[in-house]
């Protein structure tokens, strides 16, 4: 089966260019990630719509509370049918084996992922919130977490693939937003690396938002990175 590794990012305010660029696109080029602005503004609706046109969906909810509360969320999440969701690993281990007891649980099972470190931030901002910790030791010590929580793999950077590919083995996903082709603008990401390089260090999955859905061509923007990024392995470092 096609297993396409771009994951487009629809950060859109309402389901209408959301559903014009899905329109454009294949199920063979991208799978679609659908994230808390446009989740808010449309609902399961937008999903449904999304789902029917035979994308398989990334909801990036980002759940972060009590047990109990995110496990209820995971469920209701795993309901909608989408292929992928999430939490943050930072909710800690009995959060992640509720989250992940709930999927399990579900009639439809999703891929459960957790957030590591958001690619937005560096070491500076770690040390704002009172972590001593590198990016790279942060990230490592929240994947084993979610690794021996059962989850089936995490968000982190492309930069950190390779050592978690090391580290958690072939199987675990690696989903890795700050994606940028070489010369593209950084906007608010931090951690960044190009979408061959990041295949190449061992990311499962590219989250690509702005790089595509605001190129004055999004689908030539998606065919000339799924042309780049052909062939291109997990080089063992
Ligand atoms: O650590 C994270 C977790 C999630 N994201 C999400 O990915 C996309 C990236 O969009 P770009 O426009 O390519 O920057 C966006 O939806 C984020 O919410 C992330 O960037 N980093």
């Amino acid at each position: 089966m096609n297993d396409p590794k771009i994951i487009i990012a629809l950060d859109y305010a309402e389901a209408a260019p959301a559903l014009a660029l899905a329109d454009r696109l294949q199920p063979s080029q991208c799978r679609l990630k659908v994230g808390k602005e446009l989740f808010t503004a449309t609902g399961p609706a937008l999903l449904e719509q999304l789902m029917k046109r035979g994308f398989e969906i990334f909801l990036d909810l980002k759940f972060h509370d009590i047990p109990n509360t995110t496990a209820q969320a995971c469920k209701a999440a795993a309901s909608l049918g989408v292929w992928m969701v999430n939490v943050h690993a930072l909710g800690g281990r009995k959060m992640l084996e509720a989250a992940r007891e709930a999927v399990a649980n579900s009639a439809h099972q999703p891929k459960l992922i957790a957030v590591t470190m958001l690619t937005s931030m560096a070491q500076e901002d770690l040390a704002d919130i009172g972590i001593a910790a590198t990016p790279a030791e942060m990230v490592l010590r929240l994947a084993t977490l979610a690794r021996d929580s059962g989850l089936d793999g995490v968000v982190c950077s492309a930069q950190e693939a390779a050592m978690l590919r090391q580290r958690c083995g072939s199987e675990f996903c690696l989903v890795t937003p700050g994606i940028r082709p070489a010369q593209a603008s950084l906007d608010d990401q931090s951690r960044v690396m190009t979408p061959q390089a990041a295949l190449q260090a061992g990311s499962s999955y590219l989250v690509i938002g702005r790089p595509i859905t605001k190129a004055a061509d999004p689908l030539q923007a998606l065919l000339a990175i799924n042309q780049e990024i052909v062939g291109a392995r997990f080089i063992a470092p």
